[in-house]
């Protein structure tokens, strides 16, 4: 069965669609990225199968986990479901951390919850937790408060809270974001080293595809909320086919050719309420012809492996090495 898969996933505010009709599948321990520019609906996928959302969001479609329906269940059991089985980190651990909490608390609080772990038992897992991912000295800081760690460390107690529920699926949305580049470069190394460990599947959400390509086995490109190309990492890396994903393959910075190689992409990603009838990417794209305004490309599967939307997909080696293709040791 699969693990995880998602079914022409909807998402409307106010009767406004942010969300077209998402699908994709996830295998059990697979580490997916999604990609593209702020407002591209990354977070709201997620939010939307958590039950996350406001009110006033209206969802259509499935996500399933091994079968369970998510999409419209009860409140009991998307708890169960959430820490449990599906965990979530964001991009800012010091506006999820309670600043008036010791951080062995919190931890603690996580494993009472969702493995009903309490005092020493509680306690000796909390040290193991901080332990496994990488705070020095735990035993000697497990009653610190959360304004006495640095910015790397607070992520990593966050990431220390989401494995206290031994989930299945991670979600990373962003978590590097707010960190500076050496720091990041470690937390990455650090996700993928849990993953490795605990077998957890992940999901990492950023902008970064540098970010994504070290920690992922495969990525989708998001645009305007939909998927506009999924591929297996080296495929997307060596042959991105969508005019999008290669406009963010050419924004990133190549060190070695200097900054003047940088071009970002022209325009801004449209206005939910007013979206270009056809191809949303339209307005923005090299390769626009008149089919692309009025018509919406679907997701099709390539000869050459991968799903690309676009009329007029390139199917040329790209020929540049990405930025950014690991971590460090
Ligand atoms: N609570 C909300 N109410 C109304 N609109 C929302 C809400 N949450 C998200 N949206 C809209 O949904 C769309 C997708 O947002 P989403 O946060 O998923 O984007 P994203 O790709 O994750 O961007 P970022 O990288 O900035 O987090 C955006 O147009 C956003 O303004």
């Amino acid at each position: 069965m699969t693990f995880v898969s998602i079914r022409d996933l909807k998402v409307a505010f106010d009767g406004v669609p942010v969300l077209h009709g998402i699908d994709f599948d996830i295998d059990r321990g697979e580490a997916i990225g999604l990609v593209g520019e702020s407002g591209c609906g990354k977070s709201v996928t997620w939010l939307a199968a958590l039950g996350l959302l406001p009110g006033k969001a209206r969802i259509q479609g499935s996500v399933r986990l091994e079968g369970q329906e998510l999409v419209g269940a009860s409140r009991s059991s998307l708890e169960r479901v959430r820490g449990a089985r599906i965990a979530m980190i964001f991009q800012d651990p010091s506006s999820s951390l309670n600043p008036v909490q010791r951080v062995g608390r919190q931890i603690g609080e996580s494993l009472r919850l969702h493995r009903g772990l309490r005092g020493s038992a509680a306690r000796s897992e909390t040290l193991r937790l901080m332990d496994m991912v990488g705070i020095p000295a735990a035993k000697s800081r497990i009653d610190l408060y959360p304004h006495e760690f640095s910015g790397g460390q607070c992520q990593r107690i966050m990431i220390a809270m989401a494995l206290a529920g031994q989930p299945d699926l991670l979600i990373a949305d962003e978590p590097t974001t707010a960190l500076d580049a050496t720091i990041q470069a470690q937390i990455l190394e650090l996700l993928s080293e849990l993953r490795r460990q605990t077998g957890m599947a992940l999901v990492f959400i950023s902008h970064d595809l540098g970010a994504v390509s070290a920690v992922c086995d495969r990525a989708a490109v998001m645009y305007a909320g939909r998927i506009v190309e999924a591929n297996d990492i080296h495929s997307l890396f060596a042959t991105p086919s969508h005019p999008y994903t290669q406009g963010l393959f050419r924004a990133i910075p190549d060190l070695d050719a200097g900054t003047s190689r940088l071009r970002p992409i022209e325009g801004t990603v449209p206005d939910p309420r007013a979206l270009p009838p056809g191809c949303a990417f339209a307005p923005r794209c090299g390769a626009v012809s008149p089919i692309c305004a009025n018509y919406s490309p679907e997701l099709k599967e390539q000869r050459s492996g991968g799903h690309v939307a676009c009329f007029h997909p390139v199917h040329a080696a790209r020929g540049v090495a990405p930025a950014f293709q690991g971590v460090p040791a």
